[in-house]
């Protein structure tokens, strides 16, 4: 994706700090209304709808070829929608004969495949965005490489820097003109793991540092959970739910949120009495319909294993994984394979008989897609 071809436009004559001051803390940065693309037969976006928040962060999350990437380039300006409406700041971007192209828009980009300048030297990288008098833009500059820990770097050439110092760089680039939103696709996705933990979270200081507001791509959930005031989930070109990283690991919409989030046990039921009767016990279905098929889903580390208390199940295979241990177990007689998680080191024997409960409240109750 290509950088500004010139400073951006809006650089020059808004006063970011001066607006973020004077808007309230839960003012929309961005708002996204009925926003939809189609590529020939493919609808990569259809009617997506969201709201980010003043200096938060919110991820858009999602298998890949589900849409985010093409909803970020037509919150950039560099993808055209076919339909819908975008404000940033509050101001249109995007609505009925209104396309503002990417220079005029007030946000920052990063992405992964972002390269600096290679002729340029990292001062001059930082500085690119920024215009005003040279020493306000020399103070900038060195301001924002103090503040990600490369300050000896200013003359040094992009090919002189390690993977992680160049994403350090891009971050700033991006940061340096003061955008009211940065857009950053799967910013992290080419450092490998050692680098990209220190990367991301000087990212993470920097943004809360400055309050910035962002919207980021990333097909990790762990990635969201860990970088996300809000995570919104995309499936097949539609938003599927949003909200803070604990509702949707807790409350997810539906089995495919859940299965985003971890590994998953199931078990298939009826409803009757608005309970589903499984061989782990019985789960409330609030709101399914009496004798339709359900879901009860359960993640493997709310799946405890006791020598006592809850289901009959046989030891199939134990394993110490560091910081806990996986145990499969299938349920007695012959029934289902099922994982739990377990802080430390519980190996039972192979073969051996144990016993399974859900931890309380833990257990989520879906429709059956074919019920
Ligand atoms: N320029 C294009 N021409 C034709 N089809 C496209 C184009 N850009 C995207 N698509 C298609 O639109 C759908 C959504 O693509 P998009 O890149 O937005 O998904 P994504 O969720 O960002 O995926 P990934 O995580 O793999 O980048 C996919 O089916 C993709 O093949």
């Amino acid at each position: 994706m290509n950088q500004f071809a010139s400073p951006p436009e809006w650089a020059s004559h808004v006063d970011v700090r001066g607006l973020a001051a004077q808007a309230a803390p839960q003012d929309p940065m961005l708002e996204v209304e009925a926003l939809c693309r189609r590529f020939g037969d493919t609808p990569a976006v259809q009617d997506v709808g969201f709201r980010v928040v003043r200096g938060q962060v919110t991820c858009l999350l999602g298998p890949s070829g589900c849409g985010k990437s093409t909803t970020l380039r037509m919150i950039a300006g560099i993808e055209q929608p076919d339909s819908g409406r975008i404000r940033i700041d509050g101001r249109p971007m995007c609505d009925t004969g209104t396309f503002l192209p990417p220079e005029r828009r007030p946000v920052g980009l990063m992405f992964q495949d972002f390269a600096l300048f290679p002729h340029l030297d990292v001062a001059a990288n930082v500085g690119f965005g920024l215009q005003g008098p040279a020493a306000d833009r020399r103070n900038r500059v060195g301001e924002l490489l103090e503040r990600v820990g490369l300050s000896g770097y200013a003359t040094k050439y992009p090919h002189e820097l390690s993977g992680g110092e160049q994403q350090r760089v891009a971050l700033i680039r991006a940061l340096a003109p003061r955008p009211c939103l940065m857009l950053m696709d799967e910013p992290f996705c080419s450092l490998d793991n050692r680098l990209r933990d220190g990367v991301r979270d000087a990212a993470l200081d920097l943004l809360r540092e400055t309050g910035t507001t962002v919207l980021m791509v990333t097909h990790d959930p762990e990635e969201a959970m860990l970088m996300g005031h809000r995570i919104a989930v995309m499936r097949k070109g539609r938003l599927v739910q949003e909200g803070p990283p604990q509702d949707l690991y807790d409350r997810p919409a539906d089995r495919g949120v859940a299965a985003f989030f971890s590994d998953l046990n199931t078990l298939a039921g009826r409803v009757s009495g608005g309970r589903v009767e499984t061989a782990l016990g019985a789960f409330p279905a609030p709101g399914l319909i009496e004798g339709s098929r359900a879901e009860v889903v359960i993640r493997p580390q709310h799946l405890i294993p006791s020598h006592m208390d809850g289901a009959p199940a046989r030891v199939e295979r134990a394993r110490y994984l560091g910081r806990e241990s996986l145990i499969e177990t299938r349920l007695e007689p012959g029934g289902a394979l099922m994982k739990s998680r377990v802080p430390g080191l519980v190996l039972p024997a192979q073969g051996s008989l144990i016993h399974l409960a859900v931890q309380h409240g833990a257990a989520m109750v879906f429709a059956s897609k074919d019920s």
